[in-house]
């Protein structure tokens, strides 16, 4: 039997003791997609946080490769990438800087690879100002360049990706997302708006259907 890449087992979210979702079973293996959806409050969020090791699951399990992903926190924390809903940079970084250190603890990244993430995400000649001084997209596709990096994990799991980012950055990026699971990563997301280009394993888990 092939064991899937992740996986939960009967898996309950309570917060504020209001259940969001209870005993979601759900798999997720390599060249999958799956986008979270459902109404603003349904446990999207909360759901990533708890697939990435942020947060304690009320109940149920969460399987990396097998295991229990609280056994796995060093190899999860080595092949996960996860960009939560802000851009997760630092404004007083560049954006060279915030690169360096984003990846450090994971694979690293020379600065030939920065420059060409960065000007794969449109910020060519922006590497070196401060990133507070960026516009919130800007912001955005410093964050999101980590995607563009040599070596970047097989997992990215991502809140709202596309918040902030024009039509054409928004195509782009989904574009990219359905070719990382084309060439066997997994992308895990959420996002209010309609995909244009999906990968051939593409799933959609709504969460407001399944409102307790
Ligand atoms: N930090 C927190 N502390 C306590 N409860 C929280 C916290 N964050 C969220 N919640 C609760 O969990 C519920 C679900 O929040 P979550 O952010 O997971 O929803 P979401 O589906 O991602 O929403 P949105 O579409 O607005 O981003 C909220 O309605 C709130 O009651």
């Amino acid at each position: 039997m092939t064991v899937a890449f992740l996986e939960t087992v009967d898996l309950t979210c309570e917060r504020d003791w209001r259940v969001l979702f209870a005993e979601l079973n759900l798999t997720v293996n390599l060249g999958q997609m799956l986008q979270v959806s459902g109404p603003n409050g349904s446990g999207k969020t909360s759901l990533l946080r708890l697939l990435s090791g942020l947060m304690q699951p009320t109940s149920g399990e969460i399987l990396y490769q097998g295991v229990e992903l609280r056994r796995q926190r060093h190899t999860l924390s080595q092949n996960l990438l996860w960009i939560g809903h802000a851009a997760g940079i630092k404004g007083l970084l560049t954006a060279e800087e915030n690169l360096a250190w984003l990846t450090a603890l994971q694979h690293g990244a020379n600065a030939e690879d920065i420059y060409q993430a960065l000007e794969r995400v449109g910020l060519k000649g922006f590497h070196d100002v401060p990133c507070h001084t960026l516009s919130a997209g800007q912001q955005r596709r410093v964050g999101l360049a980590r995607l563009h990096l040599p070596n970047a994990p097989k997992l990215w799991i991502l809140d709202e990706p596309f918040t902030a980012l024009d039509k054409q950055a928004v195509a782009d990026l989904e574009r990219h997302l359905a070719q990382h699971c084309e060439q066997g990563g997994m992308v895990i997301f959420t996002t209010h708006h309609e995909l244009q280009h999906r990968p051939s394993q593409f799933t959609e888990l709504d969460l407001g259907q399944r409102a307790v």
